[in-house]
């Protein structure tokens, strides 16, 4: 499924802080949102994944919008946030039994699925652990099995690289791989450029609100001239720059 967001104003009070956002997401596809401190990247997930309300503009994956089919629209994502946000009285266990019920999946299916993924961040012995007792890089993880037990057609990952240990890194790294092999169009937030050089396959580059440039690797350097330039060196200029394209 693409999600396609088009001419997105929004914010969180009268004053927009996003202005006519434009991009799309396309199944198969890894987009990097990236953008300075500020530049409205959780904004324009709060957005997408319902938190916040456009004040113009369309937000769609497969055509279905949140207004129209709530239902559909809302089953047709994951999010995982940059900070783990799980249910204290649960164990992981629990977690993945919880979510499988949310999207009504068979409990044993989703079980096999999720344990697939509980191994690969090696936490098979801990299902019976609560919240409490986990590390921050062990409950992003608890997080992102939960979203990646799901077979989402859309994932929304925000900043997925801080917690991490390297192991686990590579691990995201590859089951998003995976994903994508599957068709899944992924938006991935991140301040960790040389992951989302290597990792991405095209980007879209938020400033103070609004697409400053949206693309490939290739794409970027084109635009602003500068072959063979990283995404590092990109960025710098596009945001020292401050100006739209
Ligand atoms: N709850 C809020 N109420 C009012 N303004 C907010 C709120 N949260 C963020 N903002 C403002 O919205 C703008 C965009 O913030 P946003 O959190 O989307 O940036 P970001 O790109 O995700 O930044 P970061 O990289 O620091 O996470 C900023 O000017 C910020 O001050």
């Amino acid at each position: 499924m693409t999600l396609k967001i088009t001419n997105l104003t929004g914010g969180y009070s009268a004053i927009p802080v996003l202005e006519q956002v434009s991009f799309t997401v396309k199944p198969g596809e890894l987009t990097g949102l990236i953008g300075l401190n500020g530049a409205g990247k959780s904004t324009t997930i709060k957005h997408i994944i319902g938190l916040m309300q456009p004040f113009s503009g369309e937000i769609q994956i497969e055509s279905q919008t949140l207004k129209e089919n709530p239902e559909a629209y809302r089953r047709s994502f994951a999010f995982v946030p940059e900070t783990p946000v799980l249910y204290e009285e649960l164990t992981l266990r629990e977690h993945i039994e919880i979510t499988a019920m949310a999207y009504e999946l068979p409990k044993e299916e989703a079980m096999t699925a999720a344990l697939r993924f509980v191994k690969a961040f090696r936490l098979e012995d801990k299902m019976e652990w609560f919240p409490a007792y986990f590390s921050k890089g062990m409950k992003q993880k608890v997080m992102l099995v939960c979203a990646f037990m799901i077979d989402a057609p859309v994932y929304i990952i925000d900043e997925p690289f801080l917690g991490l240990d390297p192991l686990a890194i590579r691990t995201f790294q590859e089951i998003v791989k995976e994903k994508k092999a599957q068709g899944a169009a992924i938006l991935m937030s991140t301040h960790v450029l040389s992951a989302a050089e290597r990792d991405c396959d095209n980007f879209v580059v938020l400033h103070k609100g609004q697409v400053n440039v949206t693309g490939t690797l290739r794409d970027l350097q084109a635009a602003l001239e500068m072959p063979g330039a990283s995404l590092d060196e990109l960025y710098l200029q596009l945001t020292e720059a401050g100006m739209p394209l």
